[in-house]
């Protein structure tokens, strides 16, 4: 991972400062490999000097001196360039997309680990959509260019030094007549950086802002069409991908510009030839075979030089790219381990909050909550919408970071334990279980390769997975599909039951883990998840009070604070908001049920 990566903001001296952040971090460790790569382009670049060479006795010798022995070493010689050429030129191809390739894969490994490490607060304000580009997209653009620019660099600047030697030994005269126009392109090209450098950037936050948009509209699929949104969101997409061509079209025409103005030069540089050098061929100073290798070496350097010319527009382009990653590889994890982490506490443990104080942004969320929950029991917390119950488990996995206050599990302060410590006591199940794209045993498992089949049969039966197994496919090897898609709720949720009986933790947090069930489906994930809390520390989050009255103990939440904790019973008898709150469920059940 990068040491010393260069901060985005100073563009003139990032140029150079994010070519060595690339050669640090990703190349210099395959030098080798690019030594090779690099002489192989310097062959395949030479050979065309060699091949301009042989156009003059081709000329003099074959044609006009009629030497029948010319004929054939000429002709031998130019195979044999072609030959070197085709195999230097597949080699060294074959070798580059081998680096850019492990280059990229690095790349893309570093970004998304270092994603992983960051706050869950920075994916409120990056969508997906636009670190998927920045991971796929970006890298992509970076790789591609680096590449384009040492084969440049390689082949075609050995091509043109080989092409104006031939110039230079043939006539200095008319080379210099063929380039003095040159130097009258570096002002325009100078200019022209800057702009693509601008449009680039503005291209690739587009490109972010289009992939959001797609996995906005694949996510939400089924809410498009029940509210038939297909227009609207189609409508919306169009206006993304106009803004995405216009600002790819601008970019093209600046990096368009360069070679460009290089083709104006050089046909200028012809003509002013043509007209002197003719000359010297009609007086007979010159052989035709000298001019027209002259004039094959000026051809062929045509295009190595409008490569080199493209090279700072594309450096611009990737530059853009770098400073995307560089903006995200910048920002650093406030949430970290301590370095000097505590042992993590032994068995079903004792849960303490003391006057815990957090903010989302300005708005404050919890506000000097204090409650106790008791070693392997189970704690519930109720509490209107809104009262901070999940911000809670938020604080106690240390997703967020309080603001004040303290957080205990058995008397050690959260924060003095290692993250990942910290993290591996709790098993979370929620109302929306994650499910990857991957067999349920996958999602079962989650690469614990030393389960045995007896445990995990175990898990599964006690889970209530087994129970709906037979109606799949291929059973537990059956796919879950994107987001556990092809499972119900109740199944997803019984899935992930059994996911942390394997887990097999200290403390279960259950968020409204049974809420979106029917009746008979709660009946099961109830049992599945009493199984799961015997002898564990468990906090339950419940909006129906008939699924906490058994609680060892309850907390009653409002606008952030604890208003009361105690049994279902205690907190009848003091007549509080819990009382209200059973007051108001107990009248619409009864309701309900008068109604039947
Ligand atoms: N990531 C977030 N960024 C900003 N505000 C948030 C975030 N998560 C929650 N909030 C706000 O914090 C407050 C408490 O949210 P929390 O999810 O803890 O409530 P809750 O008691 O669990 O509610 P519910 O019972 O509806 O799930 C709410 O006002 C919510 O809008």
């Amino acid at each position: 991972m990068a040491i010393n990566r260069p901060a985005p903001t100073d563009r003139r001296q990032s140029a150079t400062a994010l070519f060595w952040w690339l050669w640090q971090d990703y190349l210099r460790h395959r030098k080798g490999l690019l030594i090779c790569a690099m002489l192989l382009m310097a062959i395949e670049g030479s050979m065309l000097a060699l091949l301009s060479r042989m156009v003059q006795p081709m000329f003099d010798d074959v044609f006009a001196a009629g030497d029948k022995a010319a004929l054939y070493w000429v002709g031998f010689g130019v195979m044999g360039i072609f030959v070197i050429r085709a195999l230097t030129s597949s080699a060294q191809r074959i070798l580059m997309t081998m680096i850019q390739q492990l280059a990229a894969a690095d790349m893309r490994r570093d970004l998304l680990r270092h994603l992983m490490s960051l706050d869950s607060s920075f994916f409120q304000s990056h969508p997906p959509g636009q670190l998927i580009e920045r991971v796929q997209g970006d890298v992509g653009v970076i790789n591609s260019v680096w590449g384009s620019i040492l084969t440049a660099l390689s082949r075609d600047l050995i091509s043109l030094v080989g092409l104006f030697s031939v110039a230079l030994w043939i006539d200095w005269r008319w080379t210099l007549i063929a380039v003095v126009g040159i130097p009258l392109l570096v002002l325009p090209s100078l200019l022209v950086q800057q702009f693509i450098r601008r449009r680039a950037g503005q291209a690739r936050e587009i490109a972010g802002r289009i992939s959001t948009r797609l996995d906005e509209v694949f996510h939400g699929i089924n809410p498009i069409k029940l509210n038939a949104l297909e227009d609207y969101q189609a409508k919306r997409y169009d206006g993304l991908i106009d803004e995405s061509v216009s600002a790819e079209v601008k970019t093209s025409v600046g990096q368009a510009a360069v070679p460009a103005l290089i083709d104006i030069m050089t046909g200028l540089g012809f003509l002013g030839v043509l007209i002197y050098g003719g000359a010297e061929i009609i007086s007979g100073e010159k052989t035709n075979g000298e001019f027209m290798a002259f004039f094959t070496a000026m051809s062929l350097a045509f295009d190595p030089l409008r490569r080199l010319g493209a090279m700072s527009g594309q450096w611009q382009r990737a530059a853009a790219s770098v400073e995307r990653l560089l903006a995200v590889l910048n920002i650093a994890p406030t949430i970290l381990s301590p370095p000097v982490p505590l042992a993590r506490p032994d068995g079903a443990p004792e849960i303490t909050l003391q006057n815990v104080e957090m903010n989302y942004g300005e708005l404050p969320v919890l506000r000097g909550a204090t409650f106790t929950a008791a070693a392997g029991k189970t704690t519930a917390l109720v509490g209107a919408s809104g009262a901070g119950k999940s911000t809670i488990f938020n604080v106690l996995t240390r997703l967020v970071e309080p603001s004040s206050g303290m957080v205990r599990i058995d008397d050690k302060p959260i924060h003095e334990m290692k993250l990942t410590d910290l993290r591996g006591l709790f098993s979370v199940v929620t109302q929306d279980a994650a499910l990857f794209d991957e067999t349920l045993r996958d999602n079962i498992l989650l690469g614990q390769t030393a389960i045995e089949e007896a445990r995990l049969q175990q898990a599964l039966d006690a889970a209530h997975v087994t129970d709906f197994l037979p109606m799949l496919s291929d059973g537990l090897d059956s796919p879950a599909g994107p987001r556990g898609s092809n499972l119900s709720g109740g199944q997803r949720q019984r899935v992930a039951i059994a996911r942390a009986l394997l887990r097999n933790t200290p403390i279960l947090l259950l968020d409204e883990a049974t809420s979106a069930l029917d009746t008979k489906s709660e009946a099961i994930v109830q049992s599945a998840l009493d199984e799961l809390s015997a002898g564990r520390t468990t906090l339950v989050i419940a909006h129906r009070l008939s699924t906490v009255r058994n609680a060892h103990s309850i907390v009653v939440m409002d606008q952030g604070r604890v208003a009361d904790q105690g049994t279902h019973e205690e907190l009848l008898a003091r007549g509080g908001i819990y009382a209200d709150l059973h007051r108001l469920q107990f009248s619409k059940s009864k309701e309900g049920a008068d109604d039947q």
